[in-house]
């Protein structure tokens, strides 16, 4: 199957016919191919976004949310096939995408179809002064989305929807190695009535296709999702052209647990904030700290619950609509882990195990991939507890965003706080108590843009999401978001009376 770029709502090839290989991480093998788009097709895509800008971007409010929410109804009606189209893709249980991923996207939508109809801009009456100050918020004009592979079309479309519902056209790039849910979205837009021009798709390489998007002097502002490598190279191509940046990057996140905390509900949740979407997920606790009075029993619980998760392909008997079967499909009861996204990425994770003792720790189960029959090159690995003993080591430092935790007692709070905080990652931290007085005071000093407290994941849109340190710069969600992709205007009338 070919992919194609979704350029000014039709569906081209690359201007220099190059392609690239899409791989099925369950199987390991090749199952398509996707444009390596450069700099002429992001040329061609931006001029059109250009030229569309200034009808969108006067389009009433109340029509860009009924084409938003048209495009949410879109994504729900075909929900069967975009979520086998990610599993596919991605290698996750679809099961995740059926009931996280693809539903995620039809309400990143949908919010924001409601949000644009409530944003409104600030009136200062400027007492004293004879004046009175009212703030435009204007579009940017065309900017670029640039997405990762581990939440797919989730990812897509929490950049994409709010910069169109607040009037930009947008040049958006998938991760090349999960382009698929992208693709299909512009069928969806297309009959969603969204005007041709408003939102174009372009598939390809970061170092090419991604890099022409930094770099035209066109693209105003910049939002993007992935690597913090990455993201310190956009910031250092985007500064000296003033665009606007919105980076949200990698995490260390800390997962704290007390030992006055609801048990078993912290075992289970514990359990998916360490290896939902196989540790694929920026948020995931991969640092875990237990104060040491639980630490013994913890450490058996949590190992025990490990080694009973299955690892297998991501489509099962419960799942699985019928349509899309492979031919030497076994059919599995339940599947709690699929196959990672990549080979290197496989191979990345593994180096971390495979050195677990020279990086500061002891493995203490998982960290052996595992043969799937029938699926023998797919990309599948044990989810692994590695037990620590510093937090200074290289495991607990480096981003391994893989099915890997580590743990590790501490004795008190403060101590918590220091082995919490002591990373360059600020993204998200979890705390396990039923202390109220402890919860203000980690909640308060935690460095971290996101704390959650007896729990994990758990999303209102409404709320600001991003880190601090080398987690990111700037805030997506509710009204940040669309203050991001506007540019404020202040405009100061005098008056006599
Ligand atoms: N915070 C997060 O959610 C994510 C973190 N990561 C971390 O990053 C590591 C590397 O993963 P990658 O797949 O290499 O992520 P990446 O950061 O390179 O990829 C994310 C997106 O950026 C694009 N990109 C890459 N280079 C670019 C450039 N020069 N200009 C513009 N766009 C560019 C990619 O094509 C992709 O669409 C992972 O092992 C993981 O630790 C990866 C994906 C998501
Ligand atoms: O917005 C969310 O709910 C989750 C976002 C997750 C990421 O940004 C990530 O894993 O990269």
């Amino acid at each position: 199957m070919k992919i194609k770029n979704y350029i000014n709502g039709d569906f081209q090839d690359p201007q220099s016919n190059d392609w690239l290989d899409n791989y099925e991480p369950a199987s390991g093998k090749v199952y398509g191919q996707i444009p390596n788009s450069d700099a002429e097709d992001v040329e061609e895509a931006t001029a059109f976004a250009k030229a569309e800008f200034p009808k969108w971007s006067n389009t009433t409010l109340e029509e860009r949310s009924r084409i938003l929410m048209n495009i949410a109804n879109g994504i729900e009606s075909r929900l069967d096939t975009l979520a086998e189209a990610e599993s596919r893709d991605n290698g996750k249980p679809l099961s995740l995408a059926k009931t996280v991923d693809i539903p995620r996207a039809a309400s990143n939508f949908r919010f924001f179809a409601h949000a644009i109809a409530q944003f409104a801009s600030e009136s200062h009456e400027s007492v004293g002064l004879k004046a009175m100050n009212f703030t435009l918020r204007k579009p940017l004009g065309v900017v670029g989305c640039i997405s990762p592979w581990n939440l797919p079309l989730y990812l897509f479309t929490w950049k994409i929807a709010p910069a169109i519902a607040a009037g930009n056209c947008v040049i958006a790039k998938p991760s090349e190695v999960t382009p698929m849910t992208a693709y299909l979205l512009g069928e969806i837009c297309t009959e969603a009535g969204l005007p041709p021009g408003v939102l174009n798709i372009v598939h390809g390489l970061g170092t090419t296709a991604g890099q022409a998007i930094l770099e035209h002097p066109e693209i105003k502002a910049i939002s993007f999702t992935g690597g913090t490598k990455t993201g310190e190279h956009i910031a250092r191509t985007c500064a000296p052209m003033f665009k606007k940046l919105s980076l949200e990057l990698g995490g260390k996140n800390p997962n704290l647990i007390f030992a006055d905390c609801d048990y078993d509900k912290m075992l289970a949740t514990t359990l998916r904030s360490s290896f939902a979407n196989q540790g694929q997920i920026c948020l995931c606790g991969s640092r875990i700290f237990v104060e040491r009075s639980l630490y013994t029993s913890f450490k058996e619980d949590f190992v025990s619950r490990v080694k009973e998760l299955v690892v297998g392909h991501p489509f099962t008997s419960a799942t699985l609509s019928g349509r899309e079967k492979p031919a030497t499909f076994s059919v599995q009861q339940k599947v709690d882990l699929g196959a990672l996204v990549s080979k290197s990425h496989l191979e990345k994770v593994e180096d971390y195990i495979h050195n677990a003792k020279a990086y500061g720790g002891t493995v203490l189960c998982g960290g052996k991939r595992v043969s799937v029959e029938g699926y023998e090159g797919g990309y599948y690995l044990e989810p692994t507890v590695i037990e620590v003993t510093t937090n200074d080591c290289k495991l607990n430092q480096e981003e391994i965003f893989g099915p890997v935790v580590t743990i590790m007692p501490f004795d008190n709070e403060e101590e918590a706080l220091q082995l919490a905080n002591g990373t360059k990652y600020g993204l998200s931290a979890t705390v396990w108590t039923k202390d109220l007085d402890r919860t203000m005071r980690l909640s308060d000093s935690l460095q971290a843009g996101i704390v959650w407290v007896n729990t994990w994941m758990n999303r209102d849109l409404r709320t600001p999401f991003g880190g601090v340190k080398a987690s990111g710069v700037g805030r997506e969600g509710g009204f940040e978001v669309l203050r991001f992709f506007t540019e404020a205007k202040n405009v100061c009338i005098s008056y006599s009376q």
